[in-house]
């Protein structure tokens, strides 16, 4: 018996689909009696769905409930992997990471953009695990090897300074211990309303 709430249990449901989907597809099938049950249990969900303001979760303006809504760590986002970060006794944010199919970019790697969107994530952990929340303004974003699908990597954050309103920090995802993809990140606090 386990004590995951329903919603996680779907969303988890929605990745592997995901996955079996593109897999059954790479094939050259999807069975069509399959694709229209699984387009049924779609209607089904949008039928109870509410309206899409009364959907954010957490207050607007915060970070409250970020992590759980959250494309890159969110258990109930079936677009998230999801990534489970810890915090150190020094504010850094890792996370052991391993990807799927739904994520590829050149055959047989993480896209890019993916890489990018992770590392934005991880960075604003370790701003907020050392008090410094804040917007992200500007990522640059330097490849240096590619990273594989389908194998355990590590994903890293770490704040580096402030000054003011502005925060640095840096994101690593690293493969079997070396660099493979470096972000160096800008962020900006501020108050936000809709
Ligand atoms: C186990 C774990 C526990 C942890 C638990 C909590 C976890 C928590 C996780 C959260 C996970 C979600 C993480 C989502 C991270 C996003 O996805 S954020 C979304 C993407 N970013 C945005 O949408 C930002 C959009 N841009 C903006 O809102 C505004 O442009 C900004 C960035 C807030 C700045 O606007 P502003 O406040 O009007 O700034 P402004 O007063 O003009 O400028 C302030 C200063 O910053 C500089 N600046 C502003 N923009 C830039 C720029 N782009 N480049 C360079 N300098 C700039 C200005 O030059 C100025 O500098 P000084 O003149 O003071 O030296």
């Amino acid at each position: 018996m386990t004590d995951e709430k329903p919603a996680d249990v779907a969303a988890r449901a929605v990745r592997r689909l995901t996955s079996a989907i593109l897999s059954a597809r790479a094939h050259g099938a999807v069975d069509p009696d399959l694709a229209a049950e699984i387009s049924e249990l779609a209607d089904l969900l949008d039928a109870e769905a509410v309206d899409a303001v009364d959907c954010i979760s957490g207050k607007v303006g915060t970070h409250d409930g970020a992590l759980e809504r959250s494309p890159v760590s969110g258990p109930k986002n079936p677009v998230a992997i999801p990534l489970r970060f810890e915090l150190d006794d020094d504010g850094n944010a890792s996370a052991p990471a391993e990807f799927p199919a739904q994520y590829q970019g050149p055959a047989g790697f993480v896209h890019g953009g993916v890489s990018g969107l992770i590392l934005d994530v991880a960075m604003a952990v370790a701003n907020s695990g050392s008090n410094r929340p804040g917007m992200t303004a500007e990522m640059t974003l330097r490849y240096l090897r590619p990273v594989p699908l389908h194998r355990e990597v590590t994903v890293r954050g770490r704040h580096l300074r402030a000054d003011g309103r502005k925060m640095w920090a840096r994101g690593t995802i690293e493969v079997d211990g070396e660099e493979a993809v470096v972000c160096d990140g800008l962020f900006i606090s501020k108050e936000l309303s809709l």
